[in-house]
């Protein structure tokens, strides 16, 4: 069979064109009830149509597959999704299958949203909106006839009724249980929530009032902004794969009243109930231990899962991924929901510390041992005694360091530097590293023996770009974070400026895009969304313009610009922005062109001397952390 892809508008065409002779099984009617959308306010032919989103969808019989553009699709019978279904209720209990199906839900919608942001990224958010009520009734799932939806940007509010026929949950659903009390579209009601969220690029909650499983004739789904809903929380909690993962408030409005704040905030804390005040020990020497953990991504929700499965045993646990992606958060959850909570979480960074201080800092250090010990102290082994030890960077230890930390782990007692006597202790490690430790193995610069000490139990957290669907949750929880911390009342982003976002490949990560954010809503003028010249005003390439930071002397940084997405309006704002900030705009440098390592080593030399040699802060325009910052400093003899 040859490997052709038909899509079916194609297969319409040429029914059209030749009185339905190839369209074989496809039944006369399909075309029109693929029309039959009508919503009220926007016409039926408003781009993107059926018609232009049904381009998108190619049939490859050759080779077994079918595409949404370029997500994989499946065709699958609703009866074998409603078996699915019936047997996650009966193992995992209801809440919990319900929590499956919406996240499943969640990403799916996202994935369409995005796939309607890179089509037509010029479509008005109206239609925007309305080609997800179209996605969702060609991929089968159910009808959906439009009450009223309105977005409005200026105060970042979305709402929307919507009623829905047809639902294929619904009829699984009801064959299985029969009409009963409660709602049963959940995997749709994710669908909404992710797709409108995206788009918007903050938190919208869809709840369904009505619903054909409970009785009603039609289900009827409400969507609303989650700061326009009084008690979202019960909504959200289906998004978070585990009690500890946290979602993201929406922006809280200065207007909200104090006693509803402050309920959303410690509803959102994401930290499981009983487990914050127990976990105080540690919480001095754990920055991010008031840190809300967001994410909906199957890879993040798979990373949780992991986290939820080891935390209850001693294993010691290996973070990887990329810097930024958001392993110290990772594995401070570990231990704050593992039996050692109450115990000291300790944290090093092994890039942070220079080579002849590793041994005192992880082992400690007795009087006299040399010059300047001048007082006995203990090291971050015997301070993490009975809980948890988290090494940083671990791919930076010398070999010598490797060696003393394996014989430690492995007799499970340490020395002090210049003292005779051992101690015992007893800690659960856990390790990061944004290296491939197997490829230092084979180039002999880690050892083996520690390697398989550490890698018991690895938990890989990938980059964001590679879990964009978590994107738009980071966006709302950030923003919401800043504008509490800074004061400021932004209603949050504008359409330009969400599409930068999800067009943006994130190189430093979480860190990036919570920078990123922090930067925006700082420049952004109260009572105004947030711009995409706000966002990408520190050298970040986003779409097809660059900014870049040039610096000049050590009186401060001065920002040259290189196109910003949005143009010539665009980087007037900019300009103007950036003066209130106190830095100027100017015209481009040439392109990069250098090989890698030249261009990084040139990137920290600008980033420090813009930030006065100020390393925290180097790292922090650049989107890495201090430490970070200090080691590749130090690795190109800065
Ligand atoms: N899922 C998440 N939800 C909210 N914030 C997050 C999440 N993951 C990471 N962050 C935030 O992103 C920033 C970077 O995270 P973190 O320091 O844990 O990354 P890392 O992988 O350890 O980075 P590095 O390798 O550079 O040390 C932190 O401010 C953290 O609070």
């Amino acid at each position: 069979m040859p490997r052709r892809r038909v899509s079916l508008a194609d297969l319409h065409r040429t029914a059209v064109g030749q009185g339905q002779a190839l369209l074989g099984t496809v039944p006369a009617e399909a075309p029109r009830a693929l029309g039959g959308f009508d919503t009220h306010g926007i016409s039926q032919h408003t781009h993107p149509t059926v018609a232009d989103i049904s381009e998108c969808l190619f049939f490859s019989p050759g080779d077994g597959r079918i595409w949404l553009q370029d997500q994989r699709m499946i065709l699958l019978h609703s009866e074998a999704l409603g078996s699915l279904r019936r047997e996650l209720i009966d193992s995992i209990g209801l809440d919990k299958a319900r929590g499956l199906l919406t996240r499943a839900g969640y990403v799916s919608g996202a994935r369409d949203a995005r796939l309607v942001r890179q089509q037509w990224p010029d479509a008005e958010p109206t239609a925007a909106a309305m080609a997800g009520t179209r996605l969702h009734a060609l991929e089968g799932v159910v009808q959906v006839e439009v009450v009223h939806a309105r977005y409005n940007a200026e105060l970042g509010e979305y709402d929307g009724e919507f009623i829905w026929h047809n639902s294929s949950e619904d009829d699984e659903h009801i064959a299985a249980y029969g009409v009963g009390g409660s709602p049963a579209c959940w995997m749709q009601v994710g669908y909404a929530t992710g797709y409108v969220s995206t788009l918007f690029g903050r938190m919208i909650v869809f709840r369904e009032v009505e619903c054909r499983s409970s009785g009603a004739a039609h289900c009827r789904v409400v969507g609303k902004s989650a700061e326009l809903w009084d008690d979202p929380e019960q909504d959200l909690f289906y998004l978070n794969a585990q009690d500890f993962v946290g979602t993201p408030p929406a922006t809280l409005p200065t207007s909200m009243p104090a006693g509803a704040q402050g309920k959303v905030r410690t509803t959102y804390l994401g930290v499981p109930p009983g487990k914050a005040a127990s976990s105080n020990a540690g919480a001095a020497a754990d920055p991010t231990a008031h840190a809300t953990m967001v994410g909906a991504s199957s890879a993040f929700n798979a990373a949780c899962h992991m986290l939820q499965r080891v935390a209850p045993t001693a294993a010691t646990v290996l973070f990887t991924g990329e810097s930024g992606v958001g392993k110290e958060m990772f594995a401070s959850m570990l231990h704050r929901i593992s039996p050692r909570s109450s115990q000291p979480f300790v944290a090093i960074n092994c890039a942070a510390i220079p080579e002849t201080l590793v041994e005192s800092e992880l082992f400690g250090v007795e009087r006299g041992a040399y010059t300047g010990a001048g007082t006995s102290r203990p090291g971050r082994f015997e301070r993490a005694h009975d809980g948890t030890l988290f090494l940083d960077e671990i791919g930076t230890l010398s070999l010598v360091a490797q060696g003393k930390l394996l014989r430690a782990l492995q007799e499970g007692e340490v020395e002090r530097v210049g003292g005779t006597r051992t101690v015992r202790v007893d800690v659960r490690l856990v390790a990061a590293t944004n290296v491939d430790l197997r490829q230092a193995v084979r180039e002999g610069t880690f050892r083996e023996d520690l390697f398989y000490r550490l890698n018991v139990f690895p938990i890989h957290l990938p980059p964001l770009r590679d879990r964009r669907d978590d994107i738009p949750l980071l966006m709302s929880h950030f923003l919401a974070h800043y504008q509490r911390k800074h004061q400021r009342q932004v209603p949050g982003f504008s359409q330009a400026a969400v599409k930068a976002m999800f067009h943006y490949p994130f190189p430093g990560n979480i860190r990036e895009l919570q920078n990123l954010i922090e930067r925006a809503v700082i420049l952004a003028t109260d009572g105004e969304p947030i711009e995409p010249h706000h966002l990408f005003a520190g050298g970040e390439q986003s779409g097809g313009g660059v900014m870049s930071l040039l610096l000049q002397g050590n009186s401060g940084g001065t920002l040259h610009a290189q196109g910003v997405a949005g143009g010539g309006a665009a980087m007037q704002a900019a300009a103007a922005a950036s003066a209130r900030a106190g830095v100027a705009l100017a015209p481009a440098v040439a392109p990069v062109v250098a090989p890698l390592h030249q261009a990084e080593e040139q990137m920290l030399r600008q980033a420090l001397q813009s930030a006065g040699g100020n390393v925290a802060l180097a790292g922090r325009l650049l989107g890495i952390s201090r430490a970070t910052m200090a080691y590749r400093v130090r690795k190109f003899g800065i």
